[in-house]
């Protein structure tokens, strides 16, 4: 596995890459590292259906708030370098701030509507950040085929309205969540967490399964879905909550009632527990009653 550090270097390897095999496939794994088995699912799909995989690990000053985590955000390259190279990465793209950032950037790219609602409304400007940053990783690694997972599900909603609109020239692969033994989403931000905070942090994936249950029963009235979910997770005296969604998928339409609607549905939950910010969701198909977790 080679770790490259310049856009240059990486250029003169697509150029290589493309002399070798013009009709090479090349995967991009968009990350910000300290990696995980969710990032490593994300690679062993992108691993099945291209011929070279290159993860990038930047964290993007960008999408993170002012009060937010960004100077300690946990970093650690040789172990994800370990991680990365046992599990088939190519090449692992690691851009300093000043490679990605040379100067304040002029432009950004901001898409509408649904990044006003949900994380976009607690995290202002967050996914603006993440767009714009997500289309310089694609105009540098120029890559055939992008993969995010889907615990981030309204960044892969805002990441396929973007290449939508802009016709950018990559198909996007949303990925299933990982999840730890227990049900706990894998994060990079789970290492923040106490024993105790740990154990509370379990209410999110069992308020998501009571809000599916609910909804399998026959429940229709968002709200309702919505307050036994609160409960449950107020329940954990550490819980501090963001937001209870339900929205179609990947629209991000409100819906106050279910009753008729036939396609995706997502159920999100955004909670603080003590200094660290989780996420999680489920993503129920309405039409035949799959429900993917
Ligand atoms: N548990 C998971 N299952 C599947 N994909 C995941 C999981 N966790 C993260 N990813 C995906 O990995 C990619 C990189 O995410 P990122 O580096 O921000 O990791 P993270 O663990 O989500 O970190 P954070 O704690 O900041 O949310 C994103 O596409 C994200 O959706
Ligand atoms: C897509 C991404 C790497 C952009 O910084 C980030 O938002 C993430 O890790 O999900
Ligand atoms: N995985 C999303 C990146 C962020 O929280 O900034």
């Amino acid at each position: 596995m080679k770790t490259l550090r310049s856009i240059e270097e990486w250029r003169r390897e697509y150029v290589r890459l493309k002399e070798q095999n013009y009709h090479c496939k090349i995967g991009l794994v968009p990350t910000m590292g300290y990696l995980h088995e969710g990032h490593l699912s994300l690679v062993k799909q992108a691993r099945v259906e291209c011929d070279i995989v290159v993860m990038s690990i930047f964290v993007n000053p960008l999408q993170f708030g002012v009060n937010e985590d960004f100077d300690r955000y946990p970093r650690d390259l040789k172990r994800d370098q370990a991680l990365a190279a046992k599990l088939g990465v190519d090449v692992l793209f690691v851009p300093e701030l000043g490679e990605m950032y040379p100067q304040e950037p002029l432009t950004a790219v901001t898409v509408s509507g649904i990044t006003e609602v949900m994380c976009g409304q607690s995290r202002p400007g967050h996914f603006t950040g993440v767009a714009t940053v997500v289309t310089k990783l694609f105009n540098i690694i120029r890559p055939d085929y992008a993969y995010f997972g889907l615990k981030d599900a309204q960044q892969v909603a805002v990441i396929q309205q973007m290449v939508h609109d802009l016709n950018i020239p990559v198909i996007i692969r949303p990925c299933p969540i990982v999840r730890e033994e227990d049900g706990l989403a894998m994060s990079s931000r789970n290492v923040y967490l106490s024993a105790e905070e740990r154990q509370q942090a379990l209410a999110l994936n069992k308020s998501l399964q009571e809000g599916k249950a609910l909804i399998k029963q026959g429940e229709r009235d968002t709200d309702k879905i919505k307050e036994h979910m609160k409960a449950m997770l107020l329940s954990q005296p550490l819980i501090e909550l963001d937001y209870i969604d339900i929205r179609s998928f990947p629209g991000l339409k409100a819906l106050e009632s279910l009753d008729g609607v036939k396609g995706q549905v997502i159920v999100a939950v955004a909670v603080k527990i003590g200094r660290t910010r989780l996420i999680d969701n489920v993503i129920i198909d309405m039409g035949e009653e799959r429900v993917h977790v």
